[in-house]
């Protein structure tokens, strides 16, 4: 793989954020992946921590580099989530699951006091939705749920890889749909979600609490959201 200098720039700094005996969830893709190097340095030179991952990538990754992994029932609360994002702006809203580990990587940012987004600095947008938003479906009767999407003008389109219907870590196809431009994310995330099929969309609105971009030069700058505390489970 080509190293990026500005992914591997912000995946690493976000590495500096754990702390000893913390949970920290793992993110997916080829920003986080940087991240979860260098966590695997940091416990290989004695970090003290679990983690969770949001994709089997992840976790293969992370068996590698001999990251300590728990079940989730072993799993209180996560201290801390690294992932990446495909468009993120200003106020920290995202659109992620190129990778398609949209649904994992919900579930683990929903239950994390801090989510950390790594990106490189072209992903910084003035606007969500250039970005075609992935939306993860059900296989069964998926058609139906396509239809349902056309209806309300998301321009779905089935994700392929290999000539194959793309499918994710839970079994689902990925519906890419194409907006341009999303102006209103909220309410989006809430048609989107609420269409019978849908399992869950890209859009992580309220989820992210610091943003760190990493630029070509190798330099990197933050972005922080002051959330209300987090409760978490
Ligand atoms: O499903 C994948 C994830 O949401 C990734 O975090 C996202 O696609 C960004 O990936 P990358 O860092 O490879 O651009």
């Amino acid at each position: 793989m080509q190293t990026n200098i500005g992914k591997k720039a912000a995946g690493e700094k976000a590495a500096g954020y754990i702390k000893p005996g913390m949970t920290v969830g793992l993110g997916t893709g080829s920003t986080a992946y940087y991240t979860i190097l260098r966590i695997g340095e940091l416990v290989r030179d004695g970090l003290d921590i679990k983690a969770v991952a949001t994709s089997a990538q992840s976790e293969e990754l992370a068996r590698e580099q001999g990251i300590p992994l728990i079940d989730f029932d072993q799993v209180d609360s996560i201290d801390i989530d690294i992932d990446g994002a495909d468009e993120a702006d200003a106020q920290l809203q995202l659109i992620k699951g190129g990778g398609g580990a949209l649904l994992r990587e919900k579930i683990i940012a929903a239950a994390s006091k801090e989510m950390v987004v790594v990106i490189d600095e072209q992903k910084l947008v003035k606007h969500l939705g250039k970005f075609p938003l992935p939306v993860e479906v059900a296989t069964f009767a998926w058609e139906l749920t396509f239809r349902q999407l056309v209806a309300i003008g998301a321009h779905p389109v089935l994700r392929m890889k290999d000539n194959q219907r793309f499918l994710t870590d839970n079994g689902n196809y990925i519906l890419d749909c194409h907006y341009q431009k999303i102006h209103n994310a909220a309410a989006l995330h809430a048609q989107l979600n609420n269409v019978p099929g849908v399992m869950e969309n890209g859009l992580f609105l309220h989820y992210a609490t610091r943003l760190i971009i990493g630029a070509a030069d190798g330099s990197v700058r933050e972005i922080t959201h002051p959330y209300p505390a987090k409760t978490s489970f």
